[in-house]
C-alpha cells in the first residue's frame, strides 16, 4: 500500500510540475459529479411533490435535477480539457526521464540484464499509461464521488438500500483479483513477448529481412514468430477468461439482491407504508449504483494498470541509481598520459556468460604508442577495448590510466577523452553533418564544417562527402525523405571520419576500421592512420588498432596477440617474427595468402 501511495505521489509531483493550473482544474470534475448522482434524491422529492400537490417540492426537484446535471457538464468540459493537455505532457516528460535513465548509465552491464530487458519491455508496451497516469488518478477520484454519494441518497431514502453495499462489497474484491491475474500475466509473457517482437523486427529489418530470404529461413522464423506470440498473448487470455467469469457471477448475483430489495419496498408501498416518491428514488438508486460500482471498477483496474506501470518505471529509476551509485568516480582524465594504460591480472565475465572473456591479463600500453591487438574470432580484441572505454566493469582485477584505477575517475569524462570507429559501427540516419560531426560535439555544439573536412581528409573519406548530392546537408538512410544509402564500406570511412574529430584523445580505438573497405582504400588509409597516431602521441595518446590484417600490424609500435581470452604473446613485429611463436604462423599464412 505504501509503495502504491508513493507512486501516486509521483503522479501528483509530476503533474504539479508540468502545469499546476490543470492539475487543480482537473479535480473539479468530481464537484460536478456529485450533483450528477444526487440525481435520485431530486427524481424522488419531485415525484413525492407531484402526488402531494406540493408545488415547492416539485420545483425543487426539478431545479435540482436540472440544474445539477448542467453543473456536472460545465465542470466536466473544463475537467476535460485540463487533463487532455496534461496527459500528452506528463507522457513526454515521463518517456524523456526513460530515455535519460537508460541512457545515462554509466556502463552497457544492464543492456544484457535479462530483469532489465523484461522490464522495460513490459513499461514501453504500458509507455501510454505512464502519460495517462493523471488522467486515471482523476477518474478514480471521480468514480469514488459516484458509490459514495449514491450511498448517502439510498442511506436518506430508504436504509434497506444498503444491502445493495453487501454486494459492492464482493464486486470490489473481484476487481481486486482481475488486477492481480492481469499483473501475473504482464510478468510470466514479458519474455515472450520481447522474443515475439525481436522475431518480427526481423522479418522487417533491410538486413535480415534479405538474409533470411538467402537462407529460406523465412517460414522458419514466421513458425517461431506464432509460437512466441501464442505463448506471449496465452497468460493474457487466460487472466481475460477468469475475470470475465467472475464478472458475470458478480453481475448475477447484483441483479438478484436488487430485485429481492426493490420487491420489498414494493410491497411496502402496497401496503401504504412506503410513499411513491422513495421509490422512484430506489428504482433509480439501483441503476446507479450498479453503475457506479461498475465505473468504480473500471477506475480501479486501470489505476491499477497505471500504477504497476509507474511501479516499473520507478523500478528502472531505481535500477539507474544503483547503477550510477556503483560508479562514484568523480577525478579528472588526465590532460596528458605519461606513463600509459595498464591492465592489472584483468579478468572479465560477461553478465550471464558461462566463461570468462578475457582471463588475468596483464598488459602495460606505454603512452604515444600504436599498439596493434591481433588474434583469431573471440580471442577478446573487442572485449578488451570495451574495459578500456569503461563499458563494463572488470570482474577482477584493474584497468589503470596513468597509474589511476579507472573506477577512480569519472566515466563522462574519460570518455571524452576516448574517441573510435568500431566494428560495429554507428550508423547515424542523420544529415552527413550531424551523422559525422557528433564525433566531435563540444557544450552541446556540433563542430564547425573545416573541423569536419579535415577529419574526413583525415580518415580518406572526403570522396563520400564529394559524391553527396547535398554534401554534408544531404540526408543519410534510405527510408527518410531524399535520403540516400551507403555502402558498408562508406558507412565504415565516415564513421572513421566520426572518429578523427576527437583533438588529442588519450585513447584512439581502431577496431578492426577497414574490415569493410577495399584494398586500394585500405592501403590510402593506413598512411593517415600513421599521422592520426602521431597526433594522438604527442598528448601521449595510445592508439589500439584492433585487426586481422598482418599488414597494418608490422608497421606498429608493439603487438599484443590475444588468444583464448589471454595474451598469447607480446613484443614488436620483429621480436614476434624472430620468436617464431603464434604469431609468426599467423603472418606467415596470411602473407601465402596473399602470394
Ligand atoms: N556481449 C557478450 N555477451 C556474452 N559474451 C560475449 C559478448 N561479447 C563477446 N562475448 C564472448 O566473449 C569472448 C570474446 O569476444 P570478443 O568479441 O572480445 O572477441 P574478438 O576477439 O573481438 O572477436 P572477433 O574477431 O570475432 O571480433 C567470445 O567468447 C565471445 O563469445
Amino acid at each position: 500500500m505504501r509503495y502504491h501511495l508513493q507512486s501516486i505521489a509521483l503522479i501528483l509531483r509530476t503533474s504539479w510540475q508540468v502545469n499546476r493550473g490543470a492539475t487543480v482544474v482537473a479535480f473539479v470534475e468530481a464537484l460536478g459529479r456529485v450533483f450528477e448522482y444526487l440525481m435520485p434524491l431530486f427524481v424522488g422529492l419531485a415525484v413525492t411533490g407531484l402526488v402531494d400537490h406540493r408545488q415547492s417540492l416539485l420545483v425543487l426537484g426539478l431545479l435540482g435535477a436540472i440544474g445539477g446535471q448542467a453543473f456536472s457538464a460545465l465542470l466536466g468540459i473544463a475537467g476535460v480539457q485540463a487533463r487532455v493537455g496534461l496527459n500528452e505532457r506528463i507522457g513526454h516528460r515521463l518517456d524523456a526521464e526513460i530515455a535519460g535513465i537508460s541512457g545515462g548509465a554509466p556502463t552497457l552491464d544492464h543492456l544484457q540484464d535479462p530483469q532489465y530487458q523484461d522490464q522495460m519491455h513490459a513499461l514501453r508496451e504500458r509507455m501510454g499509461a505512464l502519460g495517462m497516469a493523471y488522467n486515471s488518478l482523476v477518474n478514480t477520484v471521480n468514480n469514488l464521488v459516484g458509490p459514495i454519494t449514491t450511498l448517502v441518497v439510498a442511506a436518506t431514502a430508504d436504509l434497506r438500500l444498503l444491502l445493495l453495499l453487501l454486494i459492492a462489497v464482493p464486486a470490489s474484491f473481484g476487481a481486486r483479483a482481475t488486477v492481480r491475474w492481469e499483473q501475473q500475466a504482464e510478468d510470466e509473457s514479458a519474455e515472450a513477448g520481447r522474443r515475439s517482437k525481436h522475431l518480427a523486427d526481423l522479418t522487417v529489418s533491410p538486413v535480415p529481412a534479405s538474409e533470411l530470404r538467402v537462407f529460406g529461413a523465412r517460414r522458419l522464423v514466421r513458425g517461431l514468430l506464432a509460437i512466441q506470440s501464442g505463448q506471449w498473448r496465452k497468460p493474457f487470455t487466460r487472466a481475460v477468461i477468469h475475470g470475465s467469469v467472475l464478472q458475470t457471477v458478480i453481475t448475477a448475483v447484483y441483479v438478484a439482491g436488487s430485485v429481492a430489495v426493490l420487491a420489498w419496498l414494493v410491497r411496502d408501498a402496497l401496503d401504504g407504508r412506503v410513499g411513491p416518491g422513495r421509490v422512484a428514488t430506489a428504482v433509480l438508486v439501483v441503476g446507479q449504483l450498479r453503475e457506479a460500482v461498475s465505473n468504480l471498477q473500471h477506475g480501479v483496474h486501470f489505476l491499477a494498470q497505471t500504477l504497476r506501470t509507474v511501479g516499473r518505471f520507478r523500478w528502472l529509476g531505481a535500477y539507474g541509481e544503483r547503477v550510477t551509485a556503483a560508479h562514484p568516480g568523480s577525478a579528472a582524465a588526465p590532460a596528458a598520459l605519461t606513463d600509459g594504460l595498464t591492465l592489472d591480472h584483468v579478468t572479465f565475465r560477461y553478465p550471464g556468460a558461462e566463461r570468462d572473456a578475457l582471463r588475468d591479463v596483464s598488459l602495460h600500453l606505454p603512452a604515444g604508442e600504436v599498439v596493434a591487438v591481433v588474434g583469431e574470432n573471440g580471442a577478446g580484441k573487442s572485449t578488451l577495448i570495451g574495459l578500456l572505454t569503461g563499458m563494463y566493469d572488470v570482474t577482477d582485477g584493474r584497468v589503470l590510466v596513468d597509474g589511476t584505477d579507472l573506477t577512480e575517475l569519472s566515466l563522462d569524462d574519460w570518455r571524452a577523452r576516448c574517441a573510435g570507429a568500431f566494428q560495429d559501427h554507428l550508423r547515424l540516419e542523420l544529415t552527413a553533418r550531424e551523422s559525422i560531426g557528433v564525433g566531435g560535439i563540444r557544450d552541446g555544439e556540433l563542430p564547425g564544417d573545416d573541423a569536419i573536412h579535415a577529419a574526413l581528409e583525415d580518415a580518406a573519406a572526403s570522396d563520400v562527402l564529394r559524391a553527396l548530392p547535398a554534401g554534408l546537408d544531404t540526408q543519410l538512410g534510405p527510408s527518410w525523405p531524399g535520403g540516400v544509402d551507403l555502402s558498408g564500406g562508406q558507412w565504415q570511412r565516415l564513421a572513421i571520419g566520426r572518429a578523427m574529430l576527437r583533438e588529442a584523445p588519450l585513447l584512439l580505438v581502431l577496431d578492426e576500421p577497414t574490415s569493410a573497405l577495399d584494398p586500394a582504400t585500405e592501403h590510402a588509409l593506413f598512411d593517415r592512420y600513421a599521422a592520426a597516431a602521431r597526433e594522438t602521441s604527442r598528448a601521449g595518446g595510445v592508439t589500439i588498432v584492433v585487426t586481422h590484417r598482418f599488414s597494418t600490424v608490422a608497421s606498429a609500435d608493439r603487438v599484443v596477440v590475444l588468444a583464448g581470452g589471454r595474451v598469447a604473446e607480446e613484443g614488436t613485429h620483429a621480436e614476434l617474427m624472430a620468436k617464431g611463436g603464434h604469431y609468426a604462423e599467423l603472418y606467415g599464412l596470411q602473407a601465402a595468402g596473399y602470394r
